[in-house]
């Protein structure tokens, strides 16, 4: 036998004494499991029974109120335990499958002998819980994993560095507790195991990636430091994968403060929230809060507002290229999308405290009991240094008082004794049961006065809750007023007719995406809104894809979290973001201490001959590196017309069907145009259309918009639109990158008779042309 099949028997054999651990540990949890539940059960259903009540005397009651309150804490503390025996025991399942992926042999500087390090998704001990079996990955010991080669290495403690030598780098690929595969690596973490990982057939949802975690990866998981780390990084090159895995190690490193509720990942789309939901549940730990940046300002729009989507204002500035308001619009969004527009909203508003906020009648079964003009008056009566924030809260006071004068003097009017006909015999009973209390029972008069009391306390009731909520102020006719009245100082070319079209989408109560951010920075301005404390870390992914102002707004709403951003510049896919670098607004940088950025070349996701083809066209291509996993040129099949494409369409699924792929996604440019394929298909194929609402998917033939492929892959992508009318302009140049870089193993391009200009930018030797 040779000293490999040696080692690999005796690593078997370990593999086999570990899960021979795990069984016993979920034994012994099952037992305490099973005893635990029969207790909680008994506690619910006795709870009565164990506690003492006597409510006689006022002692007597607080006795009652601690022994119930003890009864509560007993029963909630057994189920807390019982859900954590649940975690548990759910981890060690995972670990019995799998209990590890990789080894190290350390030599600790100053020791004799060198220590087997194994590592899995979570630690486990020895029956005695003396000795680590399997260490977490997230353990600082593991980091050698992912930071070194066999030599010299080193990692960090609380303690101090801690220095040594690498004896030996493993790697495993167990799978139901038999040892598959085992590599014993170099320079990087295994070649052949990520070669494995990245060949395999596209999921529908993202995976882990702990078992192969690059070095450069591993920077951005581990980093603890910088209260904003920004990382740049081509597409394909982990830059999802390694923000989820660092969710995973922050909760790790932080256990005992840092839960799931105070990490926010904002998602490009609900599709792609879906689609990497799943990773880490896979590492054991709770899912985060996510959430698109639209559906979170939808959440604060209060007034009944339409919002308009990124997407759906994509698709307006997509379609509507050439006609006169589509460029008022671009010159709209572009100024709305600025620092500028900031600084003019800010010098709007610190004039609002002067002059020209706008209220609401304050009304009343259809009369106005305080009129606008009035709010308006007392407002701008009270001293000018309180903020206005804290004015609107006197108002607010101010009103109330005056309302409820006003209740007072309603509930001797004719139409409250009318509407005591009309309450209910429940409502009746109420009263009566109320007046027995106050032991008026025979008293009429009191018995009216109390209905007239009620009637008009409920008529009021919904006012009161109105002006607490400051609805009295009218944010839209004041944001309106900026584009009515106002003459920004930065006004951008084409004011006035942006100020028209403006004026009729608030008009209409339509807020576009460009205003949406402003104008929920000029509410929170107005009537103060108090910052998400609870969010520690927030994540946003695409984050290029956010406008200086957006950012501006984000960290106006959360003052007091760490920032993890993760961006490419060359996937950079809206309107605003086609000036200059979007990713980092220079105005985040602000104030912002301890900000770390880190830039990924390596692309993981596409095959080698993809990545030499696509990196032509991405701005600062140049830089891109692919990973080094062959596969097919992309192919590009020049259609003399667009007659034929139905025919090719058909013909290239078919073919790549039989080659393997399962998901195969043809990506247009727009929703219009992936209307029309997935028209021309579906009579042929089963094929699945994704539009905004698209919440998952499945493996198969997709038809979809770029702008929804944004942070997904599919095993082959189709571009039936890579036609100069489609993408040929510098603004289409990052969408037809986004929309090639989707691709895992095969990239098929089709073109009319004239090709995108971007194609032409690749050598001629990067992809295989099919005329037909
Ligand atoms: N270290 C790794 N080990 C295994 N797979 C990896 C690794 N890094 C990246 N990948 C794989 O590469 C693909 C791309 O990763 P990911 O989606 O995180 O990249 P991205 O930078 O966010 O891409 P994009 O910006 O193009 O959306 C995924 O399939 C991911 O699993």
């Amino acid at each position: 036998m040779g000293v490999k099949n040696q080692s690999r028997e005796a690593e078997q054999q370990r593999v086999d004494t570990v899960i021979l651990e795990i069984k016993a540990k979920e034994k012994e949890l099952y037992t305490k499991a099973s005893g635990l539940k029969e207790s909680v059960i008994n506690l619910r259903k006795n709870f009565w029974e164990d506690v003492t009540v006597n409510l006689d005397e006022p002692d007597d009651v607080i006795e009652t109120q601690a022994s119930i309150k003890q009864q509560a804490e007993l029963l909630s503390e057994r189920e807390r335990f019982h859900g954590k025996i649940g975690e548990e025991l759910k981890t060690l399942k995972r670990l019995e499958n799998s209990p590890y992926f990789g080894r190290i042999d350390f030599l600790e500087a100053g020791q004799t002998e060198s220590e087997p390090i194994y590592i899995g998704i979570a630690s486990l001990m020895d029956k005695h819980d003396e000795n680590f079996l399997v260490y977490d990955w997230r353990a600082p010991i593991s980091s050698l994993y992912y930071d070194f080669s066999p030599g010299k290495a080193k990692y960090e403690t609380i303690e101090g560095t801690i220095c040594g030598e690498m004896t030996l780098k493993r790697q495993f690929i167990i799978r139901n507790g038999l040892l598959k595969g085992m590599f014993d690596t170099g320079i990087t973490i295994g070649d052949q195991l990520l070669q494995q990982a990245l060949g395999n057939n596209a999921s529908t949802s993202m995976k882990s990636i702990v078992a192969t975690i690059q070095r450069e990866q591993n920077k951005i998981i581990r980093d603890e430091k910088s209260k904003c780390l920004i990382v740049q990084g081509v597409a394909g090159s982990g830059k999802t994968s390694a923000a989820l895995q660092r969710v995973a190690y922050l909760m790790y490193r932080y256990r005992e403060t840092l839960h799931a509720e105070n990490i926010v990942l904002l998602s490009p789309n609900p599709l792609f929230s879906s689609y990497v939901s799943n990773v880490l549940p896979e590492l054991g730990e709770a899912n985060i809060r996510q959430i698109t940046f639209q559906e979170y300002l939808e959440a604060k729009m209060t007034d009944k507002l339409v919002v308009e989507s990124p997407f759906q204002q994509m698709e307006y500035s997509l379609t509507e290229e050439n006609d006169e308001a589509c460029t008022v619009r671009r010159k709209s969004i572009d100024y709305k999308s600025s620092l500028t527009f900031k600084s003019d909203l800010d010098e709007f508003i610190s004039q609002l405290q002067n002059e020209g906020l706008l209220f609401r009648n304050i009304t009343f079964r259809k009369q106005v009991i305080i009129a606008k003009e009035e709010i308006r008056d007392y407002f701008y009566s009270l001293d000018n240094s309180i903020s206005i924030p804290n004015k609107m809260e006197l108002v607010a006071k101010w009103l109330l008082a005056k309302i409820r004068k006003t209740e007072r003097k309603e509930r001797k009017k004719d139409w409250v004794m009318d509407e005591i006909e009309l309450l209910s015999k429940e409502d009746f009973l109420h009263v009566y049961k109320e007046l027995q209390k106050q032991e008026h029972i025979d008293d009429s008069g009191r018995e009216e006065e109390y209905l007239r009391r009620k009637v008009t306390a409920r008529a009021f009731a919904g006012i009161k809750k109105r002006v607490k909520r400051l609805d009295f102020v009218n944010v839209l006719a004041t944001y309106r007023a900026f584009f009515k009245m106002w003459d920004p100082k930065n006004a951008p070319d084409e004011w006035e007719k942006i100020c028209a079209q403006t004026a009729v989408d608030l008009s209409r109560k339509y807020i576009t995406w460009e205003d949406a951010a402003p104008y929920l920075y000029v509410k929170e301005r107005l009537i103060g809104e108090h910052s998400d404390r609870s969010v520690r870390h927030l994540f946003i992914d695409e984050a290029q894809d956010y406008t200086p102002f957006q950012f501006a707004y984000i960290r106006h709403i959360f003052p007091y979290a760490s920032m993890t951003l993760l961006g490419d510049v060359n996937q950079a896919i809206f309107t605003h973001t086609m000036q200059g670098s979007p990713l980092i607004p220079s105005n985040l940088e602000e104030g912002v201490e301890k900000i770390e950025k880190i830039t990924l070349t390596k692309s993981y996701r596409s095959t080698k001959q993809i990545v030499e083809f696509t990196k032509h066209f991405a701005p600062g291509g140049e830089m891109i590196e692919p990973f080094n996993r062959e596969g097919n040129k992309p192919e590009l099949i020049e259609l003399g017309d667009q007659a034929g494409i139905k025919g090719q369409l058909n013909r290239k699924i078919n073919e790549l069907k039989a080659a393997g792929h399962e998901t195969i996604a043809i990506i247009t440019k727009t929703q219009e145009k992936s209307d029309t394929i997935y028209d021309m298909l579906k009579e042929d194929l089963s094929i699945v259309q994704i539009n905004e609402e698209s919440r998952s998917f499945q493996k198969g033939i997709l038809v979809l918009p770029v702008y929804l492929a944004k942070g997904i892959e599919f095993d082959a992508v189709i571009i039936p639109d890579a036609s100069f009318v489609s993408y040929h302009l510098e603004s289409d140049r990052t969408l037809f990158y986004t929309a090639c870089t989707r691709a895992m193993h095969e990239l098929v391009l089709m073109t009319d008779g004239n090709k995108s200009p971007f194609i032409m930018e690749s050598p001629k030797d990067k992809y295989d042309v099919r005329a037909i």
